[in-house]
């Protein structure tokens, strides 16, 4: 009963009465609702409504009653209609109370005591005195020595040494103005007509740290120039802003838009390439002083040197670099905003450059994007380690039909035409390691021919359209460089047989690719050998099995061969295998492939290793391991079997039977 009378007599809001019919009845009186949280609020709100508090305290218990108020509807006492209310209406008050100016009911937004503390605040400025005065400025003896340098020769004012020393004065011709009598005053303005000229005051000439260098002057004041300062004729104006003193440095700022500079920077060796402009001062170009370079400067400089004997390549890469927007500029926070949208000179420059790309390169390439062109260049074609045919054991037949139908025609093209002419492409199929990859590498060092290793994934991009493009540019590249070799290892994942549901990109690379392999885009007597590896031979397309004429069977290693391959490989380590102990241990080593043989004896040679004691293994030399003896031949055939079964061996031979080429 109480708690209802002293609601009714809270300060006059009708909301507040809806509330307490309603919510204080249904939810406010629910238990877990202390009763000191009840007279706590109205406590504060006989405080409110008496009068007598300060704006401070008002504010506070509209605070507490918000926050009360949140309270209340957080651990579900309270509706969400009604803290709604009840919180549009506290914080109304609140807000009404922190925001009023009015100091007998307002608190200004807390502001008295920031006002209070900024007028309490104790400032000496007032007590500051500048010592130099007009008069006191002549008598100084840098001024004096201007003025009797003025009088004298009428020239320069100004040694060479100040130019630029600045100490805390800003670098403008104005700051003079003001100072010195009428006569002096001419003087010194004549002095300052270079606006790059800032004197120091009481500074030591030539002292470090600030400046005293004038090439060292970090920045110049103003930028003359935008960041491509050319020229109406295309050419930029180099120097013919004001003399800052920092010529140079302004070819560091815009490295890429001097060609001087260009010149210099692809010519890195020799050549005094801006300096002829510059007046010798490129040495002030802190990367033209020291070696440094950074890594894209760096790696171009390779690239140059890697294909410094294709002048071709080397101006490709010119005109890529030419057309990196912004790439090889300072990046600092004090260096200009780059914009990545090339400007109007730079987009006719890159057209410019563009257009003369493929003059360069060959006109038979004019039709191809150089960076796909590139890629083939520098990715595909491979030089890898010498294989000779010795190298390779048996399969002598394979070896002779590689060397009629790839080494002769090469020696002599004039007997090897019509009818003679070689096949555009061999298949070498069989099981896995029995040396088709070990031709392949022999073929790119034997043959004499440009030899191109590609795989099924450098052909194939993301990118729609992308992969016939590359297998455009690769034949149209091989044209170039005849007589050439394609070899593609795992050919089938290349050429694998045309299904309905297979993707769309990967069917347009292999149409593309028979129609280059067919020879619709090469002439007859294009020298171009396709030769294709794979072990699932049964996965070619039919249409690439027929544009690939000759299928070699490459079987696993007869006796002959796996000794020879024990052979070759035991010349090179420490052995003591007789004769005898070798041809068991080829004969034990039946169905072995290539692969497996060199597998079986790597693990022979690691006997000699296992057979020293833990304790030696670290001191021990090279020369005290035992050699490898038969016994590690038969430790080792107990863990090495072979890697082809004999039911994918009829596989082979049936396929081979079927569509090969042997006899
Ligand atoms: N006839 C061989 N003569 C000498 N070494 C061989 C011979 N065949 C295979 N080898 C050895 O086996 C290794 C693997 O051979 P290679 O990569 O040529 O097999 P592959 O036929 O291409 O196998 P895959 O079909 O799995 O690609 C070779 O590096 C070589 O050491
Ligand atoms: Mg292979």
């Amino acid at each position: 009963m109480f708690f209802q009378e002293r609601i009714g007599t809270w300060p006059a809001s009708p909301i507040y009465f809806v509330i307490t019919a309603e919510d204080i009845s249904n939810n406010w009186s629910r238990p877990g609702m202390s009763g000191a949280h009840l007279d706590e609020w109205q406590r504060r709100s006989f405080d409110i409504s008496s009068g007598n508090c300060t704006p401070e305290q008002t504010a506070d218990a509209y605070r507490a009653h918000i926050l009360s108020i949140q309270y209340a509807w957080a651990s579900s006492q309270l509706s969400q209609a009604g803290m709604a209310s009840l919180l549009r209406t506290y914080s109304e008050r609140y807000a009404a109370v922190l925001d009023s100016d009015d100091p007998r009911t307002g608190l200004n937004n807390y502001a008295e005591s920031a006002l209070h503390l900024a007028r309490s605040q104790k400032n000496y400025s007032d007590k500051w005195e500048s010592s130099l005065t007009a008069e006191s400025v002549l008598e100084l003896p840098c001024v004096q020595r201007m003025i009797q340098a003025g009088k004298g020769g009428g020239g320069s004012l100004v040694a060479a040494g100040d130019v630029n020393i600045c100490v805390g004065v800003r670098s403008e011709a104005a700051l003079f103005k003001p100072i010195g009598p009428p006569q002096p005053k001419t003087e010194v303005n004549n002095t300052t007509s270079n606006p790059a000229t800032n004197i120091a005051l009481e500074r030591p000439r030539g002292s470090e740290g600030i400046s005293g260098n004038p090439n060292s002057f970090s920045r110049p004041p103003a930028r003359p120039q935008s960041v491509f300062s050319h020229s109406s004729s295309g050419h930029p104006q180099g120097n013919a802003g004001p003399a800052w003193g920092t010529q140079n440095n302004q070819s560091s700022y815009f490295p890429t838009s001097n060609p001087s500079k260009r010149k210099n920077f692809y010519n890195p060796d020799g050549g005094d390439g801006g300096r002829g402009q510059h007046g010798g001062q490129a040495g002030t170009d802190p990367r033209a002083g020291g070696n440094f370079r950074t890594a894209r400067e760096q790696f171009i400089v390779d690239q140059q040197k890697r294909h410094s004997n294709q002048p071709t390549r080397g101006q490709t890469m010119a005109a890529t670099v030419k057309r990196s927007l912004g790439a090889n500029r300072p990046r600092g926070a004090s260096s200009k905003f780059v914009s990545p949208i090339p400007r109007p000179e730079e987009e006719e420059e890159a057209s410019r450059n563009s257009n003369q790309e493929p003059q360069i390169l060959d006109e038979r390439l004019k039709n191809l994007e150089p960076k796909i062109i590139e890629l083939i260049m520098s990715e595909i074609m491979d030089h890898g380690p010498p294989v000779t045919w010795d190298d390779i054991a048996g399969l002598e037949f394979a070896k002779a039909t590689i060397k009629e139908i790839v080494v002769w025609p090469m020696l002599r093209p004039d007997i090897f035409t019509g009818l003679r002419g070689p096949p555009k492409g061999i298949l070498l199929f069989g099981p896995p390691g029995t040396g088709k990859t070990l031709i392949g590498k022999c073929i790119a060092c034997q043959s004499g021919a440009t030899f191109f290793s590609i795989s099924a994934s450098s052909l194939t991009s993301k990118w729609v359209g992308e992969g016939e493009k590359m297998v455009r540019a690769l034949f149209a590249i091989a044209r170039c460089h005849q007589p050439a070799v394609i070899f593609i290892d795992e050919i089938d994942s290349l050429l694998s047989q045309r299904t309905d549901g297979e993707h769309d990109s990967s069917r347009r690379i292999k149409t593309e690719f028979l129609v280059q392999l067919d020879g619709a885009a090469t002439a007859a007597e294009d020298r171009i050998l396709v030769v294709g590896a794979t072990n699932r031979p049964q996965e070619i397309d039919e249409a690439a099995r027929r544009r690939l004429a000759k299928r070699l069977y490459i079987p696993l290693p007869e006796a002959k061969a796996r000794r020879q391959i024990v052979t070759n490989l035991m010349t090179q380590e420490k052995n003591q295998l007789r004769e005898q102990e070798l041809e068991s241990v080829v004969t034990a080593a039946e169905g072995f492939s290539g692969a497996d043989m060199t597998q079986l004896c790597r693990e022979a040679a690691l006997g000699p290793i296992r057979s020293i004691q833990l304790s030696d293994i670290a001191t021990i030399t090279a020369d005290q391991v035992r050699p490898i003896l038969y016994t590690d031949f038969q430790e080792a055939l107990k863990t090495v079997r072979p890697s082809v079964s004999s039911k994918d061996l009829e596989l082979y031979e049936d396929w081979n039977k079927t569509f090969g080429c042997g006899r």
